[in-house]
């Protein structure tokens, strides 16, 4: 199996900081990860990479089979889904949940002249359907609450059949019950054999969802520890990278806690 992303010892350097540092990494194509550390251990840098919107300084960066540097990013950057807050708050809030979604054919937030195709909106509803928005279709995006907000975000960055799908923080500042719901699409989604390669950026592995294979602890910009899930996350390495001693609890459903000991 060839990967969807294969990182060579690859560093980036910003402003004289080595922000990542010598980082080789690689992710299958049935592979969910999750990626955790502290602030500023460089986990949405990882993500830039991973979504062709910067280069390594150094060392190689292979994304669905493109190397960084060497491939036209226009070209690579629709076959990956991105969702994050900052992308988020570019879809205007009077743009309807329908068009926030639909518009991610063209690469577009805020719908102008484009021409959809019925295949376009069909599969808008589809995700829609998928992410438990139909009956938002026409609400304006500015009018739902944080954690229709989350939805709306991931089922655009769904939309165009990626072969990855990044998030940065999907669950952040979502209340409890809106957690656990993003949360339950999201596992249903990671354990579909028919979705992409999935890389999750997180603060908290309560907002993990069963279904994330791997793990990846990032700290001051380098690799603590990296491979399945259930060997990366535990007391003994998050107590490690975040320099606290943490104490880990796995639920039979696939759930993690943590809390200081
Ligand atoms: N252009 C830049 N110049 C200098 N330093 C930068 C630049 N961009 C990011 N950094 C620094 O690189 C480090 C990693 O940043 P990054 O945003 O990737 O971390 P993070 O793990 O996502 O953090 P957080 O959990 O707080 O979101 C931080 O210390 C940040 O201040």
């Amino acid at each position: 199996m060839s990967g969807v992303l294969e990182f060579s010892d690859l560093s980036v350097v910003r402003g004289g900081t080595r922000i990542l540092d010598s980082i080789t990494w690689s992710v299958q194509p049935d592979e969910r990860w999750v990626v955790l550390g502290p602030n500023g251990a460089g986990k949405t840098t990882l993500l830039q990479l991973a979504s062709a919107s910067i280069h390594p300084s150094s060392g190689t960066a292979i994304v669905l089979g493109e190397r960084l540097g060497k491939v036209d990013v226009f070209e690579l950057r629709p076959r990956i889904g991105f969702a994050s807050t900052a992308l988020g708050r570019r879809i205007p809030a009077n743009e309807t949940v329908l068009d926030a979604v639909m518009t991610a054919a063209y690469s577009v937030t805020g719908r102008w002249n484009e021409q959809y195709d019925d295949i376009d909106v069909r599969r808008a509803r589809r995700v829609l359907d998928e992410w438990r928005l139909t009956e938002l279709e026409g609400r304006l995006f500015g009018t739902l609450s944080d954690g229709e907000q989350k939805r709306v975000q991931i089922a655009r960055s769904v939309m165009t059949d990626p072969e990855l799908l990044l998030l940065d923080e999907p669950a952040a500042s979502l209340d409890l019950g809106a957690r656990e719901e993003l949360l339950q699409l999201l596992g249903a989604y990671a354990s579909s054999a028919t979705s992409p390669a999935m890389v999750m950026v997180t603060h908290h592995v309560e907002e993990i969802a069963p279904g994330f294979t791997h793990a990846l602890l990032l700290s001051d910009g380098s690799i603590h520890s990296e491979g399945p899930i259930a060997e990366v996350i535990t007391g003994e390495k998050l107590s490690e990278v975040f320099g606290l001693e943490l104490v880990v609890a796995t639920s039979e459903n696939g759930r993690y806690s943590a809390r200081a000991r």
